[in-house]
């Protein structure tokens, strides 16, 4: 399966086009609408989030609730787009007719300099519009696609926010079906109840101080499938396919699966999860340390991936910048933002880990319709448990 995006943050709508996704599977609206609505959920969030109201419409790909094997068009529209309408218009302006919303102010941490010296553009604005995290509203919506596809064979998929700024949640030993209900009722999502206000204090205190925070999330998948991904080739292993799609979320700098960063402090004996079988289940592990990947693979253990999301980069007391046309220095532009997006990213996560393990089952399962893959995930899960 791939799929790209398209869309600018203030244009008309934000598109998606994805392929290699079965005939014959169901497709509910409502379930992608819950995903985009779970996006724009979270305490930090800016102003924008009150004038949208994120819903898909699917223009291509589904018919009558199935998909047909064609590719699939989603569509989110833009409401703000009507107050942009002028400045962001495809049409051309006279100079001096339109006010442009011109961006000379580049932002320490954001894609506005890097993008207009290598796209040669004096409006940085050209480089925010596409730069915007506004974009994971189709790619939350390409990854509900990619749960509806897991769900027939048992594969779900949670997520939380373990780290805000200072503030660590403590560990909870809970189920996925809990984690799932608890972080939703969560303005952070996070399971812990004593970092839970902390956090949002401390969220609403660099609110105050026109600052912003950053955090930490992750994400687990349950019922997946051993040997998802492949030790053979750099670019099959799915570990570094979810490295990847983890680092592609805007503000994502760092990634690990399983015990990650931590492992580099301990001995081999501490690390790896040793190996168990019984009659009925097949091949196991006694821990799961490795966050259900070896060699580029899946053990059959959960997925867990982790991401560390950096402060946002737009300051309401913005850091020191250089107009780009006078050259002399300035304070950044400052452009309407959220503060903290921690709690969103978490959900934008789990959507780009879904698609990473759809797409690891399309290639390992024959998929042109549902019917070729579960008959074949269902031998393939009788022959690994026989093994
Ligand atoms: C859900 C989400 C919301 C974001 N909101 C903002 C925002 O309001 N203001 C901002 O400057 N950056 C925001 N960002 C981060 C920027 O989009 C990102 O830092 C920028 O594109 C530069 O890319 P980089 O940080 O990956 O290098 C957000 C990111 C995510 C995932
Ligand atoms: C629009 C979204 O996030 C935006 C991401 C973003 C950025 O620079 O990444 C900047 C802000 O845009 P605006 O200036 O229009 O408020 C955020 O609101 C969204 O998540 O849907």
């Amino acid at each position: 399966m791939r799929y790209l995006t398209a869309g600018e943050s203030h244009g008309p709508q934000l598109t998606a086009i994805i392929e290699g996704v079965p005939s014959n599977l169901p497709i509910s609206i409502e379930e992608i609408n819950e995903q985009l609505a779970r996006r724009q959920k979270g305490h930090g969030r800016g102003r924008r989030m009150q004038i949208e109201k994120d819903q898909v419409k699917i223009l291509s790909g589904v018919r009558h609730g199935y998909t047909t094997g064609a590719p699939i068009t989603l569509v989110v529209e833009n409401n703000d787009w009507t107050h942009w309408q002028g400045i962001m218009s495809a049409e051309p302006v006279e100079e001096g007719t339109e006010e442009k919303r011109r961006v000379s102010r580049p932002r320490p941490g954001h894609a506005d300099l890097n993008g207009a010296i290598k796209y040669h553009q004096r409006d940085m604005r050209n480089i925010l519009e596409r730069s915007s995290a506004r974009e994971t509203t189709v790619r939350v919506a390409v990854g509900a696609v990619a749960r509806q596809l897991l769900a027939p064979f048992g594969i779900r998929i949670g997520g939380q926010v373990l780290q805000i700024n200072e503030i660590v949640a403590k560990r909870q030993e809970v189920s996925l079906d809990e984690l799932i209900a608890r972080t939703e009722e969560s303005p952070v999502r996070c399971l812990d109840k004593e970092a839970e206000p902390l956090m949002m204090a401390a969220i609403d205190k660099a609110k105050e101080d026109g600052d912003s925070l950053g955090g930490t999330v992750e994400v687990i998948v349950e019922g997946v499938p051993i040997g998802l991904g492949s030790h053979v080739q750099w670019d099959r292993k799915l570990d570094g396919r979810l490295a990847q799609a983890i680092m592609s979320i805007q503000a994502f700098k760092g990634v690990e699966i399983g015990i990650g960063f931590e492992a580099s402090g301990l001995k081999g004996s501490q690390v790896h999860d040793e190996i168990i079988w019984n009659e009925e289940t097949g091949y196991s592990r006694k821990t799961n340390r490795a966050g259900g990947l070896e060699g580029g693979m899946t053990t059959g253990m959960p997925v867990v991936v982790r991401g560390v999301m950096k402060p946002i980069p737009t300051l309401y007391k913005p850091l020191m910048s250089v107009d780009i046309d006078s050259r002399e220095p300035f304070s950044a532009s400052i452009e309407r933002s959220d503060s903290c997006a921690v709690p969103a990213a978490s959900v934008v996560a789990e959507a780009v880990v879904a698609w990473e393990i759809a797409s690891a089952m399309c290639e390992k399962f024959p998929s042109d319709s549902l019917d070729d893959m579960a008959e074949n995930v269902r031998q393939y899960r009788a022959y690994t448990e026989k093994f």
